[in-house]
């Protein structure tokens, strides 16, 4: 078996806070360095990358002078505000000797539930890759409350593998990957090279965090992987700390623990659509929409619509159906049951007239959309 990273094109990497900060020393430029050179190697190959990064609320107690881990929620929000500063900067000048821009995105549980601000921030992730900026990841520390946190990055990474629709979940870490019980307190544990994502055996074998700065363990990375299986990815948890981890993973080298995803991308879409979405409306297409989107695999674009049916908010599903009101598809919609009606059957040029505004050219991207 040759490594999941080869055939995947778009991957979220995720590194962990004991990494990125040197175990709550600070910041570890060094290894920094070697991950933006890393990821613009393989930027270069054609791949799109989208780094999660924790060690915000490490980083900020490294740099507020705290030697414990502050226990009080505000406390643990102001370290991170003072971290994510270190974060940015460092990623930002690292990536910069590769020619490439950077981009600080800080999410919070309720952007990705709210069905707008989640086709927002998906939109902007892919403008952003599509322009070969490297979005730098981590949740939104100082406005999430206690009881809406991700709290560990490892689910965070999951939800923009969903969100992005990724090929592969990379979580690096400080240990080579998962093995059959915590090898910090058992030293015969027997190293897991690969799995399927989603096998309840594998949770069993997952602890907890192994340092002070690290929160989750392998729990929440094995979980994540469950969960980035449901949108097809495959996840790999390798050793951040590997000579050119990501090089040789994309290169097809056998390195950590690789968790391949049952389901295969378009039935998971399929599945995901179904069961997170209930259905808002219809729009009616007329026939050259319907060869475009069955045949030719496009975007619905508002001239290829004749009717718009029920009333529904940008981000909802709507269903695709033919002048005989067969449904051929369905997917995420871009413009309100009242935008749209005002530009069906108008070419997407003529949007930014019509409205006042442009969000999208689409209706419904192709990404969005799956056929029935
Ligand atoms: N079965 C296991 N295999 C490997 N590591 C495990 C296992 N169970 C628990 N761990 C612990 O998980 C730790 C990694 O998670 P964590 O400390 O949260 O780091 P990160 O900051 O990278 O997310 C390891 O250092 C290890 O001690
Ligand atoms: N948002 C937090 C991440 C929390 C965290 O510690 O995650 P991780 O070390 O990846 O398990 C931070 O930047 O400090």
């Amino acid at each position: 078996m040759t490594s999941l990273l080869v055939d995947a094109n778009y991957l979220v990497v995720k590194v962990g806070s004991s990494l990125v900060t040197n175990n709550g020393e600070g910041l570890d430029q060094k290894a920094i360095a070697a991950w933006a050179d890393q990821i613009a190697r393989i930027v270069k190959q054609g791949k799109h990358v989208v780094l999660v990064s924790s060690g915000a609320v490490a980083e900020g107690m490294q740099r507020l002078g705290w030697k414990k881990r502050p226990t009080l929620v505000n406390e643990l929000q102001a370290a991170a505000a003072v971290g994510q500063m270190g974060l940015v900067q460092m990623y930002e000048s690292c990536f910069s000797l590769h020619g490439m821009h950077t981009a600080q995105i800080l999410l919070t549980h309720e952007d990705l539930a709210d069905r707008k601000r989640y086709l927002n921030a998906r939109s902007t992730l892919r403008t952003l890759l599509d322009l070969g900026v490297i979005p730098i990841i981590n949740e939104n520390d100082t406005v999430a409350t206690e009881e809406i946190r991700f709290g560990d990055n490892d689910t965070l990474g999951s939800l923009v593998a969903n969100l992005i629709d990724a090929d592969a979940l990379v979580i690096l870490t400080d240990q080579p990957g998962l093995y059959s019980a915590d090898p910090r307190k058992h030293a015969d544990a027997r190293f897991i090279q690969q799995g399927m994502a989603g096998d309840i055996e594998l949770e069993k074998m997952a602890g907890g965090a192994g340092s002070a700065v690290g929160t989750g363990g392998m729990l929440t990375k094995i979980l994540a992987a469950k969960r980035a299986a449901r949108s097809g990815a495959h996840t790999v948890i390798a050793s951040g700390r590997e000579h050119d981890v990501l090089i040789r993973l994309a290169n097809g080298e056998l390195i950590g623990t690789h968790l391949r995803a049952g389901q295969i991308k378009t039935l998971a879409k399929k599945q995901w659509l179904a069961d997170h979405l209930r259905l808002s409306g219809r729009v009616v297409l007329d026939d050259g929409a319907v060869k475009a989107l069955t045949q030719d695999g496009k975007s619905l674009l508002p001239i290829g619509v004749v009717a718009i049916e029920g009333s529904f908010e940008r981000g909802e599903v709507v269903a695709c159906v033919d002048a005989q009101g067969h449904e051929i598809a369905r997917g995420l919609v871009n413009y309100t049951s009242l935008e749209a009606s005002r530009i069906l059957g108008q070419p997407s040029s003529e949007i930014e007239r019509i409205l006042g505004y442009i969000d999208e050219a689409e209706l419904i991207h192709r990404d969005n959309l799956i056929l029935i």
